[in-house]
């Protein structure tokens, strides 16, 4: 008979129905530290987390992303306010959740000397996955960050997007209900960013619950669900990608030109009467909430006749780079 490696059951932490798999409310984080002032990372700052979501983050460096994650996780009890995650206090009930959550920081924290696959094995054993499932996960989380050919090779060897891709599979070994992904497609390049964007979707499709830093739109507005902006430790905006957009409305009309002098020479003709920049070789017309499109750009092509060749233009509608800077500013952070 085969000695039991199996945890004892976990009685399940009760979720009632149409409860969020996450939620701060209204928490404030003070850090204390030696011999300065404290400094107050995080804000009044409340979010909630629906089950089988992707819900993303975002923020400039410094804003308080992984201080969020590690309220979430347990790593750090709110100084005020209320964290509870699947039914628990992350910070009174670490051990328990830990068995439902899964998370892949921005540091890859592997092993270099082990094979891709001893360092799954490592985790799985870690982290109590029995043995006679561990095999079976460990091929499956492999072949889904696509990783099979290369998990005999010791990780020191690996690419950046291979040792990301490794994290990621090393965080759903566990099967967990909610990942924490801290920055998963930090410096990566395009193709293992797009295998974790596949992987991150089909973990939603699954009814699993994702949380997702990142400082880039692109990744935001392609999987976030919602999309909540944080800066300076409190909460800007939250929404869907859409909704968010929808609150800047800065419709632009990017005129093309051949050449930055061409542009530049182009743009005394639309001073009058339009919001216009020139921009290296285009003219961007900021297009009022209120005009009727069709006619704006008619007017203002007319209004260019006679001056240097246009090569293109096209109309372009807000996207969450535009919301981010709107509610972020430009200033640098650090
Ligand atoms: N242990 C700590 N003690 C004191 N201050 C801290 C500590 N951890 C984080 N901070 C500060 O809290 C703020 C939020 O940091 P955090 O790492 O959460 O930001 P972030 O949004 O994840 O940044 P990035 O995008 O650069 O990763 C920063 O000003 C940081 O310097």
């Amino acid at each position: 008979m085969t000695t039991a490696t199996t945890p004892s059951p976990e009685p399940a932490a009760t979720l009632a129905s149409g409860a969020p798999v996450a939620e701060l409310e209204h928490v404030d984080l003070v850090f204390k530290r030696r011999g300065a002032e404290p400094f107050q990372a995080i804000t009044d700052l409340s979010l909630r987390i629906e089950p089988g979501t992707v819900f993303c983050l975002l923020g400039p460096n410094g804003s308080g992303k992984t201080t969020v994650i590690n309220l979430l996780s347990g790593l750090l009890g709110p100084t005020d306010g209320r964290v509870r995650v699947l039914g628990m206090d992350p910070s009174r009930e670490r051990s328990r959740l830990l068995r439902r959550i899964a998370l892949a920081p921005q540091e890859t924290a592997l092993y270099a000397d082990l094979t891709g696959r001893e360092n799954l094995e490592f985790h799985a054993a870690y982290y109590g996955v029995p043995r006679a499932s561990a095999r079976r996960r460990i091929d499956t989380v492999l072949e889904l960050v696509s990783l099979t050919e290369r998990a005999g090779h010791r990780v020191g060897t690996f690419s950046g997007g291979m040792q990301r891709r490794l994290t990621l599979a090393r965080a759903l070994l566990t099967e967990p209900d909610l990942l924490f992904l801290d920055e998963p497609t930090l410096g990566v390049d395009v193709q293992s960013r797009e295998s974790i964007w596949d992987r991150v979707r089909g973990l939603a499709a699954e009814g699993r619950s994702v949380l997702l830093t990142t400082n880039y739109m692109e990744e935001a507005e392609r999987l976030g669900q919602r999309v909540c902006i944080i800066d300076r430790g409190r909460r800007v905006v939250t929404g869907t990608p859409d909704e968010l957009k929808a609150l800047t409305r800065r419709r632009r009309l990017e005129l093309t030109y051949a050449s930055a002098e061409a542009a530049e020479a182009a743009e005394p003709l639309l001073r009058d009467g339009y919001q216009v920049g020139a921009h290296a070789h285009q003219l961007l017309v900021e297009v009022p909430e209120d005009a009727d499109h069709v006619a704006f750009v008619r007017s203002a092509l007319d209004r260019l006749d006679g001056g240097p060749t246009l090569v293109g233009f096209r109309f372009s509608e807000p996207g969450l780079q535009d919301v981010f800077l709107h509610f972020t500013g430009r200033d640098l952070r650090d």
